[in-house]
């Protein structure tokens, strides 16, 4: 298969990372497999069937951060393994507090952490590197989950939920409505032998099957959540808890509100480059 290379380059006083980070994720739900960065900005892979130059611009045009031109060129290169490539030059290992690590295979062990976990992520989203899995995994840290049982919506790599078991979460539920990240997770799941974590594929019509949980982590997007709020709350246990990222600072009164609509309170958040992660209780 033949894909075309897409260079991205901006103007804009916002730090080229944090909009590298924004568009991948942008790009990722328009069909773009695999990037790598650079200090210039962001170049990006599409299969020569799946690229749509209209479905690119309506993409720049709804751009979700303010005071960034974007600009590109494209040329068509011969097959290659892009997953491969974006996977050795774009995922680092990250490290999140003095606990936890986030490596793939591919890199050296590194010992000193009390959870050392293997991504392969190819292109399911979740290694750490996204302010959102960061910010997650940071809240994860800090709770005693033993024996808990916890639900992991919109799992991408399954991280949170392959971190969850390893601090003793009693079950350990992740649903993933893309199929490539269905069968990451699943890879995942065995790389890092937390095999007793299930997995299915689909939304929130998936979740009734698995019963109640103490805590849900559902790290996805504003409307998806907006939307979904009242399905993950039917999942939930008097006094369980919901943490959600996947959006920014500014979304948060709408988020609350549709909260509230289904007797949930929001109790904090945290913040990283203005996306968050909010905590929010079942009243
Ligand atoms: C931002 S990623 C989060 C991945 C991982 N949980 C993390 O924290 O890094 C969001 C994931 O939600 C999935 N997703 C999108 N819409 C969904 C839905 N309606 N129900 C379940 N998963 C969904 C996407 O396929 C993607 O893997």
């Amino acid at each position: 298969m033949n894909y075309y290379e897409l260079t991205f380059t901006y103007t804009s006083p916002i730090e080229t990372s944090i909009i590298n980070d924004v568009l991948a994720s942008e790009l990722g739900e328009i069909g773009f497999e695999s990037f790598t960065e650079n200090e210039n900005g962001l170049q990006g892979y599409i299969s020569d069937q799946l690229y749509n130059v209209r479905g690119l611009q309506d993409k720049l045009a709804g751009f979700p951060l303010d005071n960034v031109e974007i600009h590109y060129t494209e040329s068509l290169v011969e097959s290659k393994d892009w997953n491969e490539e974006w996977e050795k030059n774009y995922f680092k290992p990250i490290r999140i507090g003095k606990d936890c690590i986030i490596r793939a295979s591919f890199h050296e062990h590194e010992p000193g952490y009390t959870y050392n976990i293997i991504i392969d992520p190819k292109m399911a989203f979740g290694t750490g590197n996204h302010e959102t899995t960061f910010l997650m995994i940071s809240e994860m840290l800090k709770l005693d989950l033993n024996g808990k049982e916890l639900l992991d919506m919109g799992c991408g790599t399954a991280v949170l939920a392959i971190l969850a078991r390893m601090k003793g979460a009693g079950r350990v539920v992740a649903i993933d409505i893309d199929e490539w990240a269905y069968n990451n997770a699943l890879e995942n799941i065995r790389l890092n032998n937390t095999n007793d974590i299930q997995v299915a594929l689909g939304g929130a019509e998936q979740i009734p099957a698995f019963g109640e949980f103490d805590i849900v982590f559902a790290n996805i997007n504003r409307n998806i959540l907006l939307d979904d709020i009242r399905h993950y709350n039917e999942s939930m246990k008097p006094g369980a808890f919901l943490y959600m990222s996947g959006f920014y600072l500014q979304d948060i009164p709408a988020i609350e509100e549709e909260c509230k609509r289904n007797g949930l309170a929001l109790l904090s958040h945290t913040e990283k480059n203005n996306w968050v992660a909010v905590k929010v209780q079942k009243q």
